[in-house]
């Protein structure tokens, strides 16, 4: 689509409104040589208030999405993945698609780590379950690039005069703005975080539960606001093998670069991401190296991830016809951190929808512990602060029910000049509560260095 058509396109998508046979109306076209971190900062400059970032590690799939034509919202909790999921489904069937029709509509999501924790002012707008679905997406995959504008039948004359004037700017990108200085840190008491290491520590040598993740948050002030533009542009120079995320409503964002997969459904194949177990990175490539041996073979971090094989592995086996991983964990590297890491694949996955699988999964061991309930009892006893969506799935589905979801980890979310900044660790009967506290400050490091703080204890 040449720029320049904008008047045409416009035409064209009030026509269709004018037309709908349905509730909703969604055209797609190719749209080639956007840069999709500055797409994502025209939005709030086009009259957009919600924006939507993800990127999977590879880069082979790009999803930026503007504006809110539909939300899908609940305060429901056990049953808040079915009761979105069936919203979803009913969505889907009220779509009219026009152009081109291989790229189904989708919608983001997320859904907070407890439903049953109180939800606190912090998060506000990020509610047990929710999902969006975007008035204008920019989604590449396979080196394709297309648009596609989602309208309310006879309606979305504001949506379509944003999206004019979006195309209008589209060849000149903004720059991202700086980032304002950091004025003041404030956390909870280290000391106090660690006696609830050693609390845990002392249940589970008791036998009442096998490993529990606890979490710590740090609330950052600037001296100005925080544009996600910008951080999501630093992140994406950052953490390059990374899923990037943001999803941001309201002046709120949550934002973040995870290097674990929760599950993703294409078809009839399901994955997941085992990761659990963590070392620094080593200074040079010698110690770097010692530290990954060291990892490999540690006792302590060997349980710490098997619990989670055994139970995503436990769950593929349940919900698909054959299941395929490695026979022990490799290493994955990141900037600051190493982590023990199993690949899952499930062929032949009966579950009709990706969140299906997101509520089966959620949390695995890797985010809440093991047993399950036990895990969550001990966090809500245990656990200071609200985590929102934090450690919580976050991504996509579509109208399909194909999708991929992340856990949104190093993360932080963005509200004005403040940032909240999260990391947990998990903690199992030989757990050390010191390195523990060192291992979260080292997850911490990827969205300081985002914000452009300086690491330092
Ligand atoms: C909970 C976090 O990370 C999780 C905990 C890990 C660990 O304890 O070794 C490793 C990867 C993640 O599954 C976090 O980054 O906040
Ligand atoms: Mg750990």
């Amino acid at each position: 689509m040449a720029i320049g058509f904008q008047h045409t396109l416009q035409q064209q998508l009030h026509e269709l409104v004018v037309r709908a046979a349905r509730p909703f109306v969604s055209w797609t076209e190719s749209l080639e040589g956007v840069d999709p971190v500055s797409f994502f900062m025209q939005g709030p400059s086009c009259g957009f208030r919600e924006r939507f970032f993800w990127s999977d590690r590879s880069d082979g799939t790009i999803l930026v999405g503007l504006g809110s034509v539909h939300a899908i919202e609940t305060g429901e909790k056990d049953g808040r993945f079915r009761e979105v999921d069936a919203r979803r489904r009913q969505w889907a069937s009220q779509i009219e698609r026009h152009g081109d029709t291989d790229a189904p509509p989708l919608l983001f999501g997320g859904f907070s780590f407890d439903p049953h924790r109180t939800p606190t002012d912090v998060w506000r707008g990020f509610s047990a379950g929710k999902l969006i679905a975007p008035a204008v997406l920019l989604s590449m995959r396979n080196g394709q690039a297309k648009l596609t504008v989602t309208l309310p039948a006879g309606g979305g004359g504001r949506e379509i005069e944003q999206v004019g004037r979006l195309l209008g700017r589209i060849a000149a990108p903004p720059l991202p703005a700086p980032l304002p200085a950091l004025v003041a840190a404030r956390e909870a008491d280290s000391g106090r975080w660690m006696e609830a290491v050693r609390q845990a520590i002392a249940s589970i040598r008791a036998g009442a539960l096998d490993k529990v993740v606890l979490a710590r948050a740090r609330q950052l002030t600037f001296a100005g606001t925080i544009d996600a533009g910008s951080v999501l542009a630093r992140l994406r120079e950052q953490q390059p093998f990374a899923y990037l995320f943001a999803f941001e409503q309201d002046g709120r964002c949550l934002i973040g670069a995870s290097p674990e997969q929760l599950v993703q459904k294409e078809g009839e194949t399901c994955r997941s991401i085992c990761l659990a177990g963590s070392a620094r990175r080593g200074a040079t490539v010698e110690e770097d190296e010692r530290l990954g041996a060291w990892l490999l073979s540690d006792r302590k971090n060997r349980q710490e991830h098997q619990f989670v094989v055994r139970m995503i592995s436990r769950l593929f086996a349940e919900v698909c016809e054959a299941v395929e991983m490695p026979d022990g964990p490799q290493l994955l590297k990141l900037p600051h951190i190493q982590h023990l890491c199993t690949p899952v694949v499930g062929r032949g996955c009966r579950e009709p929808s990706v969140l299906r699988l997101v509520e089966r999964m959620h949390p695995t061991p890797a985010l809440g512990g093991t047993p399950r309930e036990r895990a969550m009892e001990t966090i809500r006893a245990l656990e200071p602060l609200e985590r929102g969506w934090y450690a919580a799935p976050i991504g996509w589905v579509d109208a399909y029910g194909d999708g991929e979801w992340a856990v949104a980890i190093r993360s932080a979310l963005l509200a004005g000049s403040q940032a909240f900044l999260f990391a947990g660790c998990g903690i199992v009967a030989d757990s050390d509560p010191q390195s523990e506290y060192e291992e979260t400050n080292v997850k911490m490091a990827p969205m300081l260095s985002a914000l452009g703080v300086m690491h330092h204890d």
